[in-house]
């Protein structure tokens, strides 16, 4: 079932059908077919309620269609049980939260802690954490620190060493600069695009600023790659 990374596609979706209410007529997403290679960046915009937020957690598995294929990273998560695409997201799928999620009263390494797959000594998990710290600009000094003593900038670097802790090969990161003045976002995508195995890791990276695009390999428009139709014709 595993492939190598650096040969697969890393994320194929076919026919794919997904609502929210089973017993509502119209899809929230549609996509007759979607290819992204690995280690590509894609820039997924689109209007509010477009369905980018639906999109990302089907390419994660927390949640799955009601028709069709998605593979990613060359597992199949349409004929997962949830448990298997549980183990499949620690393994494979690093995210990144508009909000972040930090559980505000645990220290930076804590929060890290919680997310780590493999189960290393403390001081191997210290390397790795200074390892990322170093190339997201953040003073090692940070980890003992509770997560909501933290400014929304080094909030924002920390979700994303905690999304890279187990190297996925799919990095998914939503809307993180809405918060950032201009000079801010900039030197965030920067310090997100030279990370150790950016140009391998496919990342899939949703925002409403247009100005980010250019930062991107692939460029993707919501209402291009889904169609919401009546579920009646599309049966
Ligand atoms: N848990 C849910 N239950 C029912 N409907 C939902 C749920 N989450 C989202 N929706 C609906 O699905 C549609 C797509 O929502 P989604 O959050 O994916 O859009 P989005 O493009 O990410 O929006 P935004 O840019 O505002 O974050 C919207 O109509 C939304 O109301």
């Amino acid at each position: 079932m595993q492939q190598n990374t650096t040969q697969c596609t890393a994320i194929d979706i076919h026919n794919l059908c997904f609502s929210y209410d089973k017993k509502s007529s119209t899809n929230i997403l549609e996509i007759e077919r979607w290819q992204v290679n690995a280690g590509e960046r894609v820039f997924v915009h689109g209007p509010s309620g477009s369905g980018k937020s639906t999109l990302l957690n089907l390419l994660a598995g927390v949640l799955k269609p009601q028709r069709g294929e998605i593979s990613v990273c060359g597992q199949a998560l349409h004929s997962m049980s949830g448990r298997q695409r549980d183990v499949f997201r620690a393994r494979h799928v690093g995210l990144v939260f508009q909000q972040f999620n930090l559980i505000p009263y645990l220290t930076v390494r804590d929060n890290i802690q919680l997310v780590r797959y493999h189960t290393h000594t403390s001081s191997k998990l210290d390397e790795a954490i200074i390892t990322l710290f170093d190339g997201l600009q953040l003073d090692p000094i940070l980890m003992d620190r509770r997560a909501d003593a933290l400014s929304v900038g080094q909030q924002q670097r920390v979700a994303i060493a905690r999304a890279l802790i187990n190297q996925p090969e799919l990095l998914i990161v939503d809307e993180p600069t809405s918060a950032l003045d201009m000079a801010a976002r900039d030197s965030f995508m920067q310090l997100l695009l030279a990370l150790p195995g950016a140009e391998d890791r496919t990342l899939v990276f949703v925002s409403h600023d247009p100005g980010l695009a250019d930062y991107f390999s692939l460029k993707v428009e919501m209402q291009q790659l889904s169609k919401h139709k009546e579920l009646a014709d599309a049966v």
